[in-house]
């Protein structure tokens, strides 16, 4: 049972609930193959989508493009789809809607879990007096021990994991981009990982996520966008 005190975090304010939409991206890495090619999709509030597909097909590129980090050879992603926030000209107010769980720890190792989260709370505007419990209710939710107020630098790939899946719901995101969140969780810890996101689905959120546990994938998606099929060989010249 998820505590009330995170609804804040779990629910998206209906004027906040808005489409997140990939409009002909392609990508090419310089001196690389395609690997994404016109790669249109729109994903909906109050749905969770699981990317798939074998290895090197592309699931970490989108999720790069999605957050930001990285810009696509053509198209563009829309937050509201036309007229929206355009995630590469606007990045910051992009963002600001944005939580991202990355493949590799991206952690500040010199804070700890609880200063991490205070960092990206005071920076998205969600810092106020309720905060701080609020905090510790997140990171029970996620299964962090007392360890939380020990540097991250010193943690486990499971905890570093769990610090992760906090900081992505701290600054009350509309917006969810997960790769390959449940890897180093335990199954108490997945499960509590599974339980955060099926909330923050049905509060509305968006999530996009990268999993190889297709048994996982199906209990939390919606539907599932299939990269295996989306960069065919260049056709022959
Ligand atoms: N920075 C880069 N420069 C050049 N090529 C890259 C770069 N990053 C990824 N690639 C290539 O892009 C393709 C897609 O990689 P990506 O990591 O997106 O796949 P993935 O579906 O997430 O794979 P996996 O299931 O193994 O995690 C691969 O062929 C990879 O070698």
């Amino acid at each position: 049972m998820l505590s009330l005190s995170l609804a804040p975090l779990l629910t998206v304010a209906p004027e906040r609930r808005r489409p997140l939409v990939v409009d002909g991206v392609t990508k090419k890495y310089v001196g690389g193959p395609f690997v994404l090619r016109d790669l249109s999709h729109t994903f909906a509030p109050g749905t969770a989508t699981g990317l798939v597909g074998p290895n090197g097909s592309g699931k970490s590129t989108l999720l790069r493009i999605l957050s930001a980090l990285s810009v696509p050879t053509a198209g563009r992603v829309l937050l509201g789809g036309v007229g929206g926030v355009d995630a590469h000209a606007a990045p910051h107010r992009y963002l600001a809607s944005v939580g991202v769980v990355h493949d590799q720890p991206d952690l500040p190792g010199f804070l700890s879990a609880v200063e991490t989260l205070e960092w990206i709370a005071r920076e998205r505007g969600t810092w106020n007096d309720a905060a701080p419990p609020r905090h510790e209710a997140l990171l029970d939710a996620v299964l962090l021990d007392e360890r939380r107020a020990q540097r991250t630098g010193t943690y486990s790939a499971g905890m570093t994991r769990k610090a992760q899946l906090a900081a992505a719901f701290v600054g009350a995101p509309s917006v969810l981009l997960l790769d390959e969140p449940f890897r180093g969780l335990d199954t108490a810890a997945t499960e509590a990982a599974l339980g955060l996101l099926e909330a923050f689905r049905d509060g509305g959120g968006v999530v996009v996520l990268s999993s190889h546990r297709a048994d996982l994938l199906e209990r939390v998606c919606d539907g599932v966008l299939n990269l295996g099929r989306s960069a065919p060989p260049e056709p022959p010249v």
